[in-house]
């Protein structure tokens, strides 16, 4: 695609040095040296202990212990919580083993401390590549940029999404999916991002169906995460539109599951902004190989036996009306205007499942 004499943009690169590769973990006492850590705190769900505890029998002596916590959004309690066991321990650096929410907690605690993260991520959400904190407080999740909170070293190692669950994964892959697609018609966009965000898509429309015929292919679930780190780097440095703050409404306020949101929500968020952001669409289409951005993501979503409604993941029918008008709050930019009975007919068509309008 060649440049128009019209583009001119800024690009700020963030440094995060990246190990990728099936068995990269065993490159974990390296990393956590060159990090200069010598009383690293492991951080992981209950549900990852085990994974956690295989972290810190790898970095021996310089385990100061696991905080085995974390959970979605990031309470605010858990963060307290978490802040004080890294001050008690002394901790150096927090080592964050598990998918977006073990990345949250991590950040939670550098926005206070500065403790260098070590990233090793196991879901495709992107958390890991990105400035963007979230940390909820009465019921209210508030998100940010800072720069202390972005992981200094990610360890990308297929071998151990090997366990997730294919449902999860697939949820996972289009949550990514859905970054790189508003990163290509963000305020914001440049060409550099546009490339990741292309490639990434391509990643994951060919790698997710594999994992669907094979879910413990190593080629696929290195595809998958190959995406999901290019997909990551786009929403950590352009800003996102209407589909975010569709899934944060959701999310936020009806607790809806993250990755099945952004999966229902994606190819209507795109239906609406097709005709505000062509260039994206048709980019977003190459990537998939189809001829319609907002169809063809519809129909991997169906093929790859995803959830495709609202309805089924429990959001209440009567608080659709609500549900736009939170979404109408707080400007912030997205190609087409945000039209109030357009949105409203978003939300129902997301409600009921159907192919995207
Ligand atoms: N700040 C940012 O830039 C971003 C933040 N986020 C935030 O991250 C959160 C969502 O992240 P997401 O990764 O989707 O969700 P989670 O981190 O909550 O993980 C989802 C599920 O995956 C399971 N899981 C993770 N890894 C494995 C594994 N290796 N094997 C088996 N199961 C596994 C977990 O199980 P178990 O509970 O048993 O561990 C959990 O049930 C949200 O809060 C979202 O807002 C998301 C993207 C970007
Ligand atoms: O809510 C956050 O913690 C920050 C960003 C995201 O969750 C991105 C997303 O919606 O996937």
């Amino acid at each position: 695609m060649s440049l128009p004499a019209h583009n001119s943009f800024t690009y700020t690169s963030s440094a995060a040095r990246v190990i990728f590769g099936a068995g990269s973990l065993q490159h974990l006492v390296r990393e956590t040296d060159l990090l200069g850590a010598r009383r690293a705190l492991v951080l992981c769900t209950p549900g990852q202990r085990a994974e956690a505890e295989r972290v810190a029998a790898l970095i021996g002596e310089r385990c100061a212990g696991i905080f085995d916590q974390a959970v979605m959004h990031v309470p605010i309690e858990t963060a307290r919580h978490a802040r004080e066991v890294a001050r008690e321990l002394g901790a150096d650096c927090a080592i964050a083993i598990g998918g977006g929410s073990t990345m949250g907690l991590g950040k939670a605690i550098a926005l206070e401390s500065e403790l260098p993260i070590l990233a090793i991520p196991t879901t495709y959400a992107g958390s890991e590549m990105t400035p963007i904190y979230g940390i909820t407080e009465a019921g209210l999740k508030k998100t940010g940029r800072d720069a202390r909170v972005l992981p200094r070293t990610v360890i990308y190692d297929p071998e151990l999404s090997a366990g997730l669950p294919l449902k999860l994964s697939v949820t996972s892959g289009i949550n990514a999916m859905a970054h790189a697609a508003e990163g290509l018609y963000a305020p914001d966009a440049n060409p550099i991002m546009s490339l990741l965000a292309e490639e990434g898509l391509r990643a994951l429309a060919e790698g997710l169906p594999q994992l669907v015929a094979r879910s413990a292919d190593l080629a696929a679930r290195s595809q998958c995460l190959y995406g999901a780190w290019l997909c990551g780097t786009v929403l950590g440095n352009v800003g996102m539109s209407l589909h975010h703050k569709l899934c944060h409404t959701l999310g936020g306020s009806y607790n809806l599951p993250h990755a099945e949101t952004h999966t229902v929500i994606l190819p209507h968020a795109l239906a609406y902004n097709a005709p505000a952001a062509p260039e994206a669409m048709q980019r977003i289409a190459r990537a998939l190989g189809t001829d319609d951005a907002a169809q063809g993501v519809h129909a991997l979503a169906a093929r790859l036996q995803a959830p495709l409604s609202l309805r089924e993941l429990g959001m209440p029918h009567e608080e659709l009306d609500r549900c736009t008008d939170i979404a109408l709050q707080n400007a912030y930019a997205n190609p087409r205007p945000l039209e109030r009975t357009a949105l409203r007919a978003l939300l129902e068509n997301a409600w009921q499942g159907r192919a995207p309008e």
